[in-house]
C-alpha cells in the first residue's frame, strides 16, 4: 500500500496500545472514521522471537483500508534486523521501532524506552534498521528517559539515519503517564528534523488536536486513550481540520459503539467473567464522558454478569439516548481499567 507521509492536511494516526488495538478494534475504529495510519502492538523481538501470530492478523486481515506500520520491540540487532525482514513480506507500510515503552519491566531490559539511555546503541540499531529496510522505517518515542539532556542529540540520530516518521509523546519514560505533556519540545522535534512528525501525548478530543497543531506545527497528531473512549475522534479532526462543525455524538451511539466491542469479542468459549472484565477495560475510558457524576463508571464497575453491565448501559445510555457525549472527559472522572471494584 503507498503511504504518502508527506500531506496538505494534518495526519491522524491511532496509537498503537498493547492488548487494545488488535485487528478487532482496528476494524471497529474504521467503522466510526479511520485514521490515516494504524500502528500494531508491538512485536517482541529477541533471539527466540518469530512473529506472533496474533498481532500478524492486524496486517495480514486488516480490512480498514488505511496502512498499517509494524511496531517492533528489542535491542538486539541481527534479531531486529530478521523480524523487520520477516514483517517486509506482509503488506505492511513500514517498520516502526519502539524507543517508548515506559513500563519497569520493559525499559529494565533496555529495550523500549530503556533504548532512550543509550544513544550510541540508537545509532547502531537505527543504522542497520536503515540498511535493511527498504520501505518506510518510523520511530515511535519519548523526549527522554530521566531528563530531556539526550533529546538533540536522539534527535540528530533520527535525522541521520533517514527515518520517515517520528511519533514523538512529549513525556519522558520516568513520567510514565503523568504530569503534563511537553508540547514545546515536539515543537522543537518539529524544527529540528526533516522527516515529518505526529504529535501524541494527551489529544483528548479535534479542539484538542487543533491546539496541538498549532501549537507544535506537526504533521499531524497521534491519538491514543481518547480514541478508546471516542471512536468518532478522527471523524472529528478532520472536520475541524476542514473548518466544518465537529459532529455531536449521542449517548444512543455509544450505546451501539458498546455492542460492537461486545460483538468483537463474543468468542463463547471466553468465560463469561473475562467478557465483562475485558468489555469494562473499554468501558472505563467511555463513561469519562457520559455522566459528569460518574455514575455509569461507578456502576458499571460493580456489575458482574453480562447482564447486569447491559443494565447500567441501557439505563445509563439507553434511558438518555439524545443526551450529547462530552467531547472532553469530565473533570475527576478517571480510567481505572485494571483495577474495577
Ligand atoms: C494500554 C496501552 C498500551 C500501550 N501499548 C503501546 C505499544 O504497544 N506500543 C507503543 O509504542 N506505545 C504503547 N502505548 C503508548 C501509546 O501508544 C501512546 O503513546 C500513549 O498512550 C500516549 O498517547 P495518548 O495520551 O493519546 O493515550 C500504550 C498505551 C496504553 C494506554
Amino acid at each position: 500500500m503507498k503511504v504518502p507521509l508527506e500531506s496538505a492536511v494534518p495526519l491522524t494516526a491511532l496509537a498503537p496500545m498493547q492488548d487494545v488495538t488488535d485487528v478487532c478494534f482496528m476494524s471497529t475504529i474504521a467503522e466510526y472514521g479511520s485514521p490515516d495510519y494504524f500502528f500494531t502492538e508491538y512485536f517482541r523481538v529477541h533471539p527466540d522471537s518469530g512473529v506472533d501470530k496474533y498481532i500478524l492478523r492486524s496486517i495480514t486481515e486488516n480490512t480498514t483500508g488505511r496502512p498499517v506500520f509494524a511496531q517492533m520491540i528489542g535491542e538486539h540487532i541481527p534479531d531486529l534486523v530478521r523480524i523487520a525482514r520477516l514483517l517486509m513480506q506482509y503488506p505492511i507500510a513500514g517498520i516502526d521501532l519502539n524507543m517508548g515503552c515506559p513500563a519497569p519491566r520493559v525499559y529494565r531490559k533496555n529495550v523500549g524506552g530503556g533504548l532512550l539511555k543509550d544513544p550510541d546503541k540508537i545509532d547502531r540499531i537505527l543504522g542497520e534498521l536503515r540498511a535493511a529496510v527498504d520501505g518506510k522505517l518510523t520511530v515511535k518515542m519519548r523526549v527522554g528517559f530521566e531528563d530531556t539532556s539526550q533529546f538533540d542529540r536522539v534527535l540528530d540520530l533520527i535525522d541521520r539515519h533517514d527515518i520517515d516518521l517520528l511519533s514523538l509523546h512529549g513525556r519522558t519514560v520516568k513520567q510514565m503517564y503523568h504530569g503534563s505533556v511537553d508540547y514545546d519540545l515536539i515543537a522543537h522535534a518539529v524544527q529540528r528534523l526533516r522527516c515529518p512528525v505526529l504529535a501524541n501525548g494527551n489529544v483528548s478530543s479535534a479542539a484538542s488536536a487543533m491546539e496541538v497543531l498549532s501549537q507544535t506545527h506537526a504533521a499531524g497528531v497521534m491519538v491514543g486513550r481518547a480514541a478508546i473512549r471516542n471512536p468518532w475522534i478522527f471523524r472529528q479532526i478532520r472536520e475541524a481540520v476542514a473548518g466544518k462543525e465537529v459532529s455531536i455524538v449521542r449517548l444512543a451511539q455509544v450505546r451501539d459503539y458498546i455492542d460492537r466491542l461486545h460483538q468483537m469479542q463474543l468468542d463463547k468459549s471466553v468465560p463469561e467473567k473475562s467478557r465483562v472484565s475485558h468489555l469494562k477495560m473499554y468501558l472505563n475510558f467511555i463513561g469519562q464522558s457520559v455522566d459528569a457524576a460518574g455514575v455509569f463508571l461507578r456502576d458499571m464497575r460493580k456489575a458482574q454478569t453480562e447482564a447486569e453491565l447491559f443494565g447500567v448501559c441501557d439505563r445509563e445510555l439507553l434511558d438518555r439516548a439524545g443526551g450529547i457525549f462530552a467531547p472532553e472527559p469530565y473533570v475527576g472522572l478517571f480510567a481505572r481499567p485494571s483495577c474495577e471494584g
